[in-house]
């Protein structure tokens, strides 16, 4: 067995050895995958939830790794409901908004789907978009597409970890940055 070299994160208390994969021949990512940490997720919901903008409607998030935490700090900041844009378009969906997505981690074009019912809910409300990772940005531009596209404004922008060059982002508000591993 190959030994595969980490990546140490340090989120407040907590510390994870995160694999560094190589996602292309030039580049490697230190791979943070929230779905199971539980206890990574309470964390980081609570330190974002420090971070909101004061007055919002609506969390706001992309499958699959921001809905635990969009759960969570829904929880924390008494939200009902929030919205989630998925990446496939559901029988059950009516009249859903798309647009197309580039992510470093998946090689074919993507797209980010709303359901038009979710769009209604939101309609005129202020929302706050929420992802695990922001890396080159390209999920985030497509949500914003999305809710300006429901007539919904965006008021902020959280995720958990800013990655390589998002991490001089001024427009979003993170707890940690990543580095980008080039081979
Ligand atoms: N470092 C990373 N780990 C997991 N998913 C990602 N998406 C973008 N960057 C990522």
């Amino acid at each position: 067995m190959t030994m595969t070299s980490t990546y140490t994160l340090t989120l407040g208390p907590l510390t994870r050895q995160l694999p560094i994969i190589p996602i292309s021949a030039d580049l490697a990512i230190a791979s943070f995958v929230l779905l199971g940490d539980a206890e990574l997720t309470d964390y980081a919901a609570s330190a974002l939830a420090h971070k909101m903008p004061a007055h919002f409607d609506y969390l706001i998030t992309m499958e699959s790794k921001g809905i635990p935490l969009a759960q969570e700090l829904s929880r924390l900041t008494n939200r009902a409901q929030f919205v989630v844009l998925r990446k496939s378009q559901k029988d059950y969906m009516r009249d859903p908004l798309s647009v197309p997505v580039n992510a470093i981690t998946t090689s074919a074009p993507q797209h980010l789907f709303l359901d038009g019912l979710d769009a209604q809910s939101i309609a005129h409300k202020r929302v706050v978009i929420v992802d695990d990772v922001i890396s080159s940005g390209g999920s985030l531009r497509a949500a914003n597409e999305l809710v300006q596209q429901a007539g919904a404004t965006v008021v902020g922008q959280v995720a958990i970890l800013a990655e390589g060059d998002a991490a001089k982002r001024t427009d979003i508000e993170f707890l940690a940055e990543l580095p980008l591993f080039p081979l």
